[in-house]
């Protein structure tokens, strides 16, 4: 079973509050999540395997580390996960990104997927799916299984806001992935919202509401 890590660092939970505000506009909204999303992702890589390598210094050689392998992959789930993405970018530039395109019907909650594009060799990367929303799960369940189906081995999935209804949905469908969320609200209401949440994150980060 994959594990579920609550970044409950101060800095992250700070600025979660101010996120979940709903007097906080656009233009703060979008600054805040991408301020988030870095601080996650310097959680989120804390165990990247490192390989030994040489470098000159100006005085002499240093026995020193870099991060082995091929470099990441990100996979924001549009359009609220591009939210994330520059963020993320902030702290590894040299990720590589691809995109899973998915929106939940309103009437079923079911996630429909109109788009996939994910960059070469992710076998060999280590891959991160980023939606900030994890409500009923069957988005980032379904992108997990996009990312899978195209080779990703053992994804892992970002978010900001999580309830235990869509955890579970993820853990019974992917039980090798590891959850990384800044926090576990209580339920969702009838309408498949995150209690108490944060409203519609793509409405809030794209302003179309
Ligand atoms: O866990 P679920 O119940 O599937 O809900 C979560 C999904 O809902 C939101 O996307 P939305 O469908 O609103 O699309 P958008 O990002 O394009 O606004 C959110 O960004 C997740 O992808
Ligand atoms: O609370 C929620 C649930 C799904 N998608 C959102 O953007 N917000
Ligand atoms: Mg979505």
């Amino acid at each position: 079973m994959g594990q579920v890590h609550v970044l409950d660092h101060p800095l992250i939970q700070h600025k979660l509050t101010y996120i979940r505000n709903k007097d906080t506009g656009t233009k703060e909204f979008r600054a805040l999540v991408q301020e988030v999303s870095m601080l996650m992702a310097y959680e989120i890589t804390r165990n990247l395997p490192l390989a030994e390598t040489d470098v000159e210094t100006p005085v002499a050689t240093a026995r020193t580390k870099v991060i082995a392998g091929k470099t990441l992959a990100l996979v924001p789930v549009l359009r609220a996960g591009l939210g994330m993405l520059d963020g993320i970018l902030n702290l590894i530039p040299n990720a590589k990104v691809g995109h899973v395109g998915l929106y939940r019907d309103p009437e079923t909650l079911k996630p429909v997927e109109y788009y996939c594009k994910l960059p070469p060799n992710v076998e060999e990367r280590d891959v991160i799916v980023v939606d900030p929303m994890l409500a009923t799960g069957g988005s980032a369940s379904a992108a997990l299984t996009a990312v899978k189906a195209r080779g990703a081995k053992q994804p892992k999935l970002m978010c900001l806001v999580a309830v235990p209804e869509g955890i579970r949905t993820v853990q019974a469908d992917h039980e090798d992935v590891d959850i990384y969320t800044a926090a576990i609200d209580e339920y969702l209401n009838d309408h498949g919202y995150i209690v108490p949440g944060l409203g519609d994150a793509g409405d809030r980060l794209f302003g179309t509401k």
